[in-house]
């Protein structure tokens, strides 16, 4: 019979939407879950519909969903962990392959028996918890092919152990994956400086099961920060979150700059006054760069600073944005005149994130990538020289070694510098110009694309300042080129530019400072370069 290859039932918190989409993606197929059905179709969440309109509504509702999931949908689904109470959604089960997964009463409480924000669970928790357990426990044996035991086993053991109940195999380019899944992750350290903690940036796939460990069991609410592009995933991680035990609300935020703003920072306080925000509780902020640094921001400024963890789901934001704990806004006098030091708990770069980024965002992120061979790893530069088409895509044969690369580069450089009061500034290589003419294009320039002008500027200054050899200059245009990156910008533009430069972070009075190289590798502090060299490096840069 047609339908999903696998449903999931089970309680509350038993990791239905973790152990879901692990086996969607070993299967290679696709992952619904109906109690994200039931919010979008009611445009609220759950414990809204239950207290609005009452249980018996919310389970029509549950119904409903089931009875379309279940005509429609060919992969994974999971339903929410009452839904085995209505007869008639148990009847809509008849003859699929569901797998019940259970967990013992008290590992349940213990995973999310104190959290109030349940609907069902708002008094008394503890014995209404044994009780849900009790009464629900012969409706999901009912239903369910097979019973699979979650108790201290990962969810990759119990995606396995679902596979076995049913006996079905892995698709061909879900074993493919299952060896990147089953890969522990790369993890690089990022020393705690100036007060902050410690924490580490994790490289590899299906990390998002990462996250309540760093968000800890101190926090009762989480908010998940996520871009318009990014809406399902958002929804997705809140969801599961939700399922985890946390009271989790989704923030959507505008694509791109458009989210670096105060109206969107002053949006997000508002909606965590509201969900009643405390110091234990967590942001999560999912997206790009531009994403992670308003969430980081917005985590700085809430109550004087709470944690937030960062998953950045573009090449820029995991080898850059996310690392290293610059958060900020723009302002209308320039790029991120606003912000504050403000380290995230954890970095979980996914990179099977990257499949669905569009190829100029994924090649904007290159240019940051390649600010890191020149300043300080050139096997980077050889690498992209090597393959530059491979460059420019998620499935290139050196695209996990890039990234993680530039992530040392920078992770060494922030674990001596947090506050950029001196060799940080190094990762500043491009940026005076870049960010000025960001501000000049109102934002509407991609970061990596500014970045890239900005040091083919930056290594003119330098080789006509007497510091850099012109083979290396020269490099900067044929490698940035090769992968698609801009050399140039409007000649008509540099009083404005020049007078954007002047608020950079790194001037000090009236003094205009540089980042420039002494050689590959050698990244040094150029102050108050004569106006005419500047202007000179210019003319190199204009078009
Ligand atoms: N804090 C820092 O240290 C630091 C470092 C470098 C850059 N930045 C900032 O980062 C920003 C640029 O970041 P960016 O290049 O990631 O751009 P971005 O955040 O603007 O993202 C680019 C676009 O891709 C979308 N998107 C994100 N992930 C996606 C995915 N997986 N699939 C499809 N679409 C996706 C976004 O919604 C957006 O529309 C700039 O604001 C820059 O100033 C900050
Ligand atoms: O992390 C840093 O330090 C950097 O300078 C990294 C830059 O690539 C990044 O664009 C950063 O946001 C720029 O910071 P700013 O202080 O110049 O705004």
């Amino acid at each position: 019979m047609s339908g999903p290859l696998i449903v999931l039932v089970g309680p509350m918190g038993v990791g239905k939407s973790t152990v879901g989409e692990l086996l969607a993606d070993r299967l290679g197929t696709g992952y619904r879950d109906t109690d994200a059905d039931v919010v979008a179709t009611a445009g609220k969440p759950i414990s809204e519909i239950f207290y609005d309109e009452g249980e018996e509504h919310f389970r029509a509702l549950e119904r409903q969903a089931v009875r379309a999931a279940v005509a429609e949908h060919g992969g994974v689904l999971s339903l929410g962990g009452g839904a085995v109470l209505d007869e008639a959604t148990r009847a809509l089960l008849a003859d699929h392959a569901v797998v019940y997964l259970s967990m013992d009463v008290d590992e349940a409480v213990k995973r999310v028996g104190l959290n109030t924000a349940r609907p069902l669970l708002a008094v008394n928790p503890r014995r209404k918890w044994r009780e849900l357990m009790e009464a629900r426990r012969h409706l999901y044996t009912e239903v369910a092919r097979a019973v699979v035991a979650t108790d201290e086993r990962t969810p990759e053991e119990v995606a396995q152990a679902v596979l076995d109940a049913l006996e079905l195999p892995d698709a061909p380019s879900g074993r493919e994956n299952r060896t990147m899944t089953d890969q522990a992750p790369t993890r690089i350290q990022i020393a705690g400086s100036a007060g902050t903690d410690p924490y580490e940036v994790l490289i590899g796939r299906q990390l998002l099961a990462e996250l309540p460990t760093l968000i800890g069991e101190r926090a009762q609410r989480v908010a998940v920060l996520h871009p318009e592009a990014l809406a399902e995933t958002g929804e997705a991680v809140r969801q599961d979150l939700a399922d985890q035990g946390y009271e989790a609300i989704a923030i959507q935020l505008p694509n791109a700059e458009e989210a670096k703003t105060v109206e969107v920072a002053a949006y997000c306080w508002k909606a965590l006054g509201q969900t009643g925000f405390t110091r234990t509780d967590v942001i999560v902020g999912i997206g790009g760069g531009a994403t992670t640094d308003v969430a980081g921001f917005v985590a700085a400024s809430w109550l004087r600073g709470v944690r937030w963890i960062a998953v950045p789901t573009t090449v820029l934001g995991m080898v850059d944005a996310a690392v290293g704990g610059k958060t900020g806004i723009n302002t209308a006098e320039g790029k991120n005149l606003v912000g504050a030091f403000h380290p995230p708990a954890g970095v979980l770069c996914d990179l099977a994130a990257l499949d669905s980024l569009p190829v100029n965002d994924y090649v904007s992120g290159m240019a940051e990538i390649i600010k890191a061979g020149f300043i300080a790893d050139p096997v980077i530069l050889d690498l992209v020289e090597a393959d530059p088409q491979g460059a420019r895509s998620p499935q290139g044969p050196h695209t996990s070694e890039l990234i993680e690369r530039a992530i040392r580069v920078k992770a060494e450089v922030v674990s001596s510098d947090l506050k950029e009061s001196g060799l940080r500034e190094i990762l500043n290589y491009g940026h005076t110009l870049a960010h000025a003419i960001e501000k000049n294009e109102r934002y509407k320039w991609r970061h990596g694309a500014a970045v890239s002008v900005g040091m083919v500027f930056a290594a003119e200054l330098g080789r006509l300042a007497g510091r850099l050899d012109d083979a290396t200059a020269d490099r900067h245009r044929t490698v940035l080129e090769s992968v698609g990156l801009p050399l140039t910008y409007r000649g008509d533009q540099w009083p404005k530019l020049l007078e954007n430069m002047k608020v950079d972070k790194k001037s000090r009075g009236n003094l205009l400072r540089f980042i420039v190289l002494d050689g590959l590798g050698k990244p040094a502090v150029l102050e108050g370069p004569d106006p005419a060299v500047l202007l000179a490096a210019y003319g190199e840069v204009s078009a």
